[in-house]
C-alpha cells in the first residue's frame, strides 16, 4: 500500500499541498482527480522522493522511499523522454540497461497490444503512439506500483479506448496503480478509488463501486456533489 499522510508543499510562498493524505492500495486503480494546478503530478513526484516536502510522510508497503523503493514503483510522466531519434527498440534496449526488473516477454505482450512497430521513430509517431510508447516503457517493469500522470491527456478517442483496454488486462493485473487526470470521462468504469482535491486538500477519498452500489451514484455525480457546493 501507498500510504500519503498529511503532506505539505510549497513553491516559493505558494502552498501548493497543505495536508494532503489518502492510500492507494495494491491490485486497485486509484484516481487522483482536480482541476489544473491542483498539485497532482507534485503528489506523484512526492511519493518518488523527486520533489521535497515541507511536512508529512509518505509510506511504501509501511516503509519510507529509499534507494530500493526503485525497483518496486515507477512513475510515467505525462510526455515522452526519450530522445527523438530513437526507435522504440532502442527506447526498450535503454529502459533493459537502465533497470533490472526491465520485463522484455510484457514489452513484447504490449507491443502488440497496442499494435506498434519497434523499428518506428520516436519522431515520426503520432500523439496517440507516442503516449501508448510511454506507457509500454513504463508497464514493462516488473514494479509492484504504477504512477501515471495524464495517460489519457490530448488523445484521440481510438487511442484513449486502447490505453483504457489495458487497464482491464492482465497487464496490469496485481499491480497498485496511481493515475492522475482532470476530466474523468471514458475511464470512470476503470477505477476502484477515487481521490478528489481542491484547493491544496482531499476534499473526498471513495470507492467507486462502494458510491455505485451503496448510494447510486457515478463518480460524476459524486464530483458534481463536492465540486459544485
Ligand atoms: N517547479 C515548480 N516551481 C514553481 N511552481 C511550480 C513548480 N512545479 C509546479 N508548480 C506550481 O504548482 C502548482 C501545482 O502544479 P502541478 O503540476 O502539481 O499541478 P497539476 O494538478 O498536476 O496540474 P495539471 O493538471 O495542469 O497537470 C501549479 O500552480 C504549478 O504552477
Amino acid at each position: 500500500m501507498i500510504e500519503v499522510k498529511e503532506i505539505e508543499k510549497r513553491y516559493g510562498r505558494k502552498k501548493i499541498l497543505k495536508g494532503v493524505s489518502f492510500t492507494a492500495e495494491k491490485g486497485e486503480i486509484t484516481c487522483l482527480i482536480g482541476i489544473n494546478g491542483v498539485g497532482k503530478t507534485t503528489i506523484l513526484k512526492a511519493i518518488m522522493a523527486l520533489t521535497p516536502l515541507h511536512k508529512g510522510q509518505i509510506l511504501i508497503d509501511g516503509k519510507p522511499i529509499d534507494k530500493h523503493s526503485f525497483e518496486k514503483i515507477t512513475f510515467i510522466p505525462d510526455s515522452l523522454t526519450m530522445l527523438p531519434h530513437m526507435t522504440i527498440n532502442e527506447a526498450m534496449e535503454f529502459m533493459k540497461d537502465f533497470y533490472t526488473c526491465w520485463n522484455q516477454k510484457r514489452a513484447n505482450e504490449l507491443l502488440g497490444f497496442f499494435r506498434l512497430d519497434p523499428s518506428s521513430r520516436i519522431s515520426s509517431l503520432s500523439k496517440g503512439n507516442t503516449a501508448k510508447v510511454n506507457l509500454l516503457l513504463g508497464l514493462a517493469l516488473d514494479v509492484d506500483y504504477v504512477l501515471m500522470d495524464e495517460p489519457f491527456s490530448g488523445i484521440d478517442m481510438f487511442s484513449r479506448e486502447e490505453i483504457a483496454n489495458v487497464f482491464t488486462s492482465h497487464l496490469i493485473e496485481n499491480r497498485g496503480v496511481i493515475i492522475t487526470t482532470h476530466e474523468i470521462g471514458d475511464i470512470e468504469h476503470l477505477l476502484d478509488k477515487v481521490v478528489l482535491l481542491d484547493d491544496g486538500l482531499v476534499t473526498k477519498e471513495f470507492s467507486a463501486e462502494a458510491a455505485r452500489e451503496n448510494e447510486g451514484k457515478s463518480v460524476i455525480d459524486v464530483m458534481r456533489e463536492v465540486y459544485q457546493k
